[in-house]
């Protein structure tokens, strides 16, 4: 098979695989030769192979055999030139192109980068797939297609990590931009520091002069008002010059309780996407990741068959919580030197077995405050909207989204197929109230307690 070959196979599998599937997934691919029926194909990292593997390999098979190439299989390895410019190997700094600049490297204030988040050992799965394939477009660092990048989610669901992996690739494959990764706050701070000290104009020149800029937990600005005016118009510098801004939050834009509206469209304008609750394949991917890295730490040390699955089925919190346990796991079998079994894992993760055991269901929410408001069921998605039924209903919208993990759009569905602004006109209705009328707080703290207790 020749390059040509692959090239109108290539054709045919944007019309197969969509045009955003090919150019994330299939573009990359370097033919690297077929030999025994076997194509082989170079890709950047072991994930991609793997994501590639599992999803596209039967498309290229069957495309390249329809294009005349007896191809019985698809291999995919990491290449050499990627191997080489993966993060864990740093390039000399000799290696950067001389350049004259304002604000020299080492003064840009960036928080350090964990070096475990890399795009090596971010584990893709149907959550974060879209997150993951944007983040890895803005870490090619290449022309800027949207701006700025928003990635939300819940806690622990790793907005940090894919961060952190676009600044580590962009390091190792573009020495030349200048990539400035911190959180909200480390932005604040800065420049109340340079408030004080009356030095505005060099914080200015310096978030001026970056060519990627990445601010992490964005939600922590709202309500900072000479912060969020100064990071607007840091925004807006840069939007203008055509630099790449990547921001995260635990929430949508939109979704931001005082953050002023203008930054909130602004942040609208490029590409939001969300990191979606984990899945048990998710859940599964991540415990065999980190498995295989913990083998290699705790020599000889035995898993049961079943062990991984049990912990993927029961925590579904968050994946810190995962990693936390499988920590704990690893490191307590070790000591006492027995194979981890699945009773050793129930004796051992008792605490975090059972608070995750109490998965609170929307459904309960509802009953709980339709009983304790002394309504009926039905009218927490039905739609009457005098006072004594619309407020406890927009008290259940409130814990739903407050208790439960579920999207607005998931809690509006519960609610009687109702659209996700009435969710979040209801969720701000009580907050606002909450803070005037003592008897709904008490209320909610009841609810709160019933519901959690
Ligand atoms: N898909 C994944 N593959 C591998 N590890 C993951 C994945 N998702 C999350 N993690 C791990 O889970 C932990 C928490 O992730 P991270 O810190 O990025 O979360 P976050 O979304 O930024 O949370 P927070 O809202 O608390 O800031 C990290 O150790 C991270 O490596």
């Amino acid at each position: 098979m020749t390059n040509e070959t692959w090239g109108q196979v290539r054709e045919e599998l944007i019309k197969r695989v969509g045009k955003n599937n090919y150019v994330t997934w299939i573009e990359p691919l370097k033919l690297s030769g077929l030999k025994n029926g076997v194509a082989r194909f170079e890709v950047p990292t072991i994930f991609f192979g793997d994501w590639v593997q599992r999803n596209y390999a039967d498309h290229i098979r069957t495309q390249l055999a329809n294009a005349g190439a007896a191809v019985e299989r698809v291999e995919f390895s990491v290449g050499q030139a990627a191997a080489e410019s993966r993060p864990a190997a740093p390039k000399p700094a000799a290696a950067k192109p001389a350049r004259t600049r304002a604000v020299a490297d080492e003064e840009l204030p960036g928080a350090p980068l964990d070096p475990r988040f890399t795009f090596d050992s971010f584990v893709v799965g149907k959550p974060n797939e879209l997150a993951h394939a944007a983040a890895r477009r803005v870490a090619e660092g290449g022309p800027v297609t949207f701006n700025p990048l928003f990635l939300y989610g819940g806690v622990g669901l790793g907005k940090t990590h894919l961060m952190h992996a676009i600044a580590h690739e962009l390091q190792s494959r573009r020495p030349d931009l200048r990539v400035l990764y911190l959180s909200a706050e480390q932005f604040m701070y800065r420049f109340v520091q340079a408030l004080r000290e009356r030095q505005v104009m060099d914080f200015k020149e310096l978030f001026r002069s970056v060519d990627v800029l990445m601010v992490d937990d964005v939600q922590f600005i709202a309500g900072k008002d000479s912060t969020q005016e100064e990071f607007f118009h840091t925004f807006n510098a840069l939007v203008d010059q055509n630099k790449q801004i990547v921001i995260s939050a635990d929430r949508a834009p939109g979704e931001i309780k005082d953050l002023e509206e203008r930054i909130k469209s602004r942040l609208q304008c490029g590409l939001v996407v969300d990191l979606h609750p984990t899945d048990y394949e998710l859940r599964l991917g991540i415990l065999q990741q980190k498995v295989d890295f913990y083998r290699s730490q705790y020599r000889g040390l035995v898993i049961a068959g079943g062990v991984l699955e049990f912990l993927a089925h029961r925590i579904t919190t968050n994946v810190r919580v995962l990693e936390g346990a499988l920590t704990r796991l690893f490191a307590f079998a070790s000591l006492v030197g027995r194979e981890i079994t699945l009773d050793l894992t129930q004796d051992c993760l008792a605490d975090i077995l059972r608070s995750s055991d109490r998965k609170l269901s929307i459904e309960e929410i509802q009953r709980k405050v339709a009983e304790h408001y002394n309504i009926r069921l039905s009218d927490m998605i039905g739609p009457k909207r005098l006072r004594t039924i619309a407020r406890p209903r927009q008290v259940a919208m409130y814990l739903a989204k407050q208790l439960t993990p579920r999207s607005l759009p998931e809690i509006g569905r519960r609610f009687g197929g109702r659209d996700h602004t009435t969710i979040m006109h209801g969720v701000r209705k009580i907050e606002e109230l909450m803070t005037t009328d003592s008897q709904l707080a008490d209320d909610l703290q009841l609810l709160r307690r019933l519901l959690q207790g």
